[in-house]
């Protein structure tokens, strides 16, 4: 067995791991980084990426359906799903040298394709090597939580870590879960030519705004997306390309391909956590607000950490972690100022309070204003006016925003600004939008929230009628 000792230690290549093991290495510690799979993890391989590249495939063939509105002939799209999927391996193959082990080599961090495994407080063993380490950052991610439905065992079913290698078009795709994954998969696969059913416990997109989560669930109806809400598969039977499932509303669904997108479990199984004294949950592994875990030596950032499983989330932890393990500086990671984004059309993006979170913590202190898509230029021009942004505002800054609709996920970067540096209402009115964006939706939601003061205040109409007499 070789030995290594080590500044830090890194378990996951992916989007937490990366992002640690790049930053504390090019300041000077010394790193080793272990990866038992793909280099980049999920969200290069399995996730973000593929996903947002099948959703690309799919808005052209959508835009091709649709073209009549635009004076344009419409036509039924020719897909060719085998070289949809080509081309998401192309753009997964485009990025992944940004992730690969060449490249965090020439960092000078020592990069090992083994799994690791606590032999102690702060040694592993990965492979034939042991690493102790200072410090150690578990940054194992997550994989999809398969739900135990009676027969599931005995069929084939996808998940997002095969969906995108999937060669032939699924003629009827049955999806569980309606969150996010269930959602941009079932509008992707629709667009595409499928059919497709999901089946949804509860009501969909559950941790969003319910009227924003509606309109999206309104809109994928019209295009075809079949969506039973509050509906549990019961039992599932049949073989590859004749799958049934049978739910509590008595209903069988017959269709030829399964996928489960019912949520995530964190990987934690082979770490053997209780060797170094870390505590864990179902949901993942205990961390305090600066990140680290029961034991003092050891974190865990991202998806394993059990709270909101985005890249970005990731790539935020892995600033906290270089700030507290490598400069020994006070760090806490917050949630109030990380944006969400659902990539369906239309998009959703959330930051901050939902409207009911709000209310429920400050009550009658809470104002919203709303902006209309239709009211915005650009998105009559474009033909792209279904949608709302949503601001929650208590003493002139806000504390959330949603937004629902054409490019929600790029518009509330602005309010990330915003939030993140505990700007005020009136820092968007001072801001000039360029004429016609969509992103001038934000502008005027402000507008919107100074209006009533202004327009709708007798002091200052005394004000500018007095001021109007004394004018030559
Ligand atoms: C279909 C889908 C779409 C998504 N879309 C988006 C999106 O649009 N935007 C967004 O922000 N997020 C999205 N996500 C979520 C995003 O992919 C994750 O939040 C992100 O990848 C988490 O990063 P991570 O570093 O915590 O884990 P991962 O990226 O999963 O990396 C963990 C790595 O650790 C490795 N590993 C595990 N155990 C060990 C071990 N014992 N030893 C060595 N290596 C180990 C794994 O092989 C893996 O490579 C999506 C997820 C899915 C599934
Ligand atoms: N755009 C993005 O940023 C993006 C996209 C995809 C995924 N993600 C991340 O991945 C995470 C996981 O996504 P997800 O959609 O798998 O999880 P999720 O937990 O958000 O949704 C899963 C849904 O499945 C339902 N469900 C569970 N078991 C069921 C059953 N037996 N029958 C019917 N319904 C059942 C749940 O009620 C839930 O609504 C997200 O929370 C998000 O953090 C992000």
């Amino acid at each position: 067995m070789k030995h290594i000792k080590t500044d830090l230690l890194v378990v996951g290549a992916g989007s937490g791991g990366l992002s640690v093991a790049a930053g504390a290495a090019q300041m000077g510690a010394k790193v080793v980084l272990l990866e038992r799979g793909k280099m980049g993890g999920d969200c290069l391989n399995y996730g973000c990426v593929p996903s947002k590249a099948l959703i690309a495939s799919a808005a052209r063939a959508h835009q091709m359906a649709t073209a009549d509105a635009f004076g344009i002939k419409a036509v039924k799209p020719e897909v060719d799903y085998a070289a949809v999927k080509k081309r998401v391996a192309e753009v997964i193959a485009t990025i992944a040298p940004h992730d690969s082990q060449e490249r965090f080599e020439g960092f000078g961090i020592t990069v090992l394709r083994e799994e690791g495994c606590f032999v102690g407080a702060n040694r592993m063993v990965a492979g034939e090597t042991e690493i102790e380490a200072r410090r150690i950052v578990l940054a194992t991610g997550s994989r999809p939580a398969v739900p135990p439905i009676p027969g599931i065992e005995d069929v084939p079913y996808l998940t997002n870590e095969t969906l995108f290698d999937l060669q032939e078009r699924p003629e009827h795709l049955i999806i569980i879960g309606g969150g996010p994954i269930g959602l941009e998969m079932a509008q992707a696969h629709v667009r595409l030519g499928c059919q497709v059913t999901v089946l949804e416990a509860g009501g969909v997109l559950a941790k969003e705004d319910r009227d924003a989560a509606s309109l999206v669930a309104e809109t994928l109806r019209e295009e075809g997306v079949d969506i039973q809400e509050y509906t549990s598969a019961l039992r599932i039977g049949g073989e590859a390309g004749a799958l049934w499932v049978e739910t509590n509303t008595a209903r069988k669904i017959e269709g030829t391909h399964l996928l489960i997108a019912a949520g995530r479990q964190p990987n934690i199984e082979s770490l053997n956590l209780s060797e170094a004294g870390i505590d864990f949950s179902k949901t993942g592994i205990t961390v305090d607000e600066g990140l680290r875990t029961s034991n003092r030596k050891v974190y865990a950032i991202g998806d394993v950490a059990g709270g909101m499983q985005f890249t970005h989330v990731a790539g935020y932890h892995a600033g906290i972690i270089i700030r507290s393990a490598l400069l020994s500086l006070p760090a806490k990671a917050k949630t109030s100022h990380i944006p969400r984004g659902t990539y369906t059309a239309p998009e959703l993006a959330q930051i901050g309070m939902t409207e009911d979170e709000a209310r429920h913590a400050h009550g009658d202190d809470i104002e919203v204003v709303r902006f209309d898509y239709d009211g915005n230029d650009r998105a009559i021009a474009t033909g792209r006016t279904t949608g709302w942004i949503k601001v929650m505002v208590r003493k002139g800054r806000p504390v959330g925003a949603t937004i629902v609709g054409p490019d929600a996920g790029e518009i509330i970067n602005l309010w990330a600004m915003v939030l993140a540096n505990g700007l005020k209402m009136s820092h968007l009115t001072n801001m000039v939008s360029p004429y016609p964006t969509m992103g001038e939706i934000s502008k005027r939601a402000a507008g919107n929230y100074f209006s009533p003061r202004l327009f709708d205040n007798e002091i200052v109409k005394y004000v500018v009628r007095a001021v109007q007499a004394l004018l030559p």
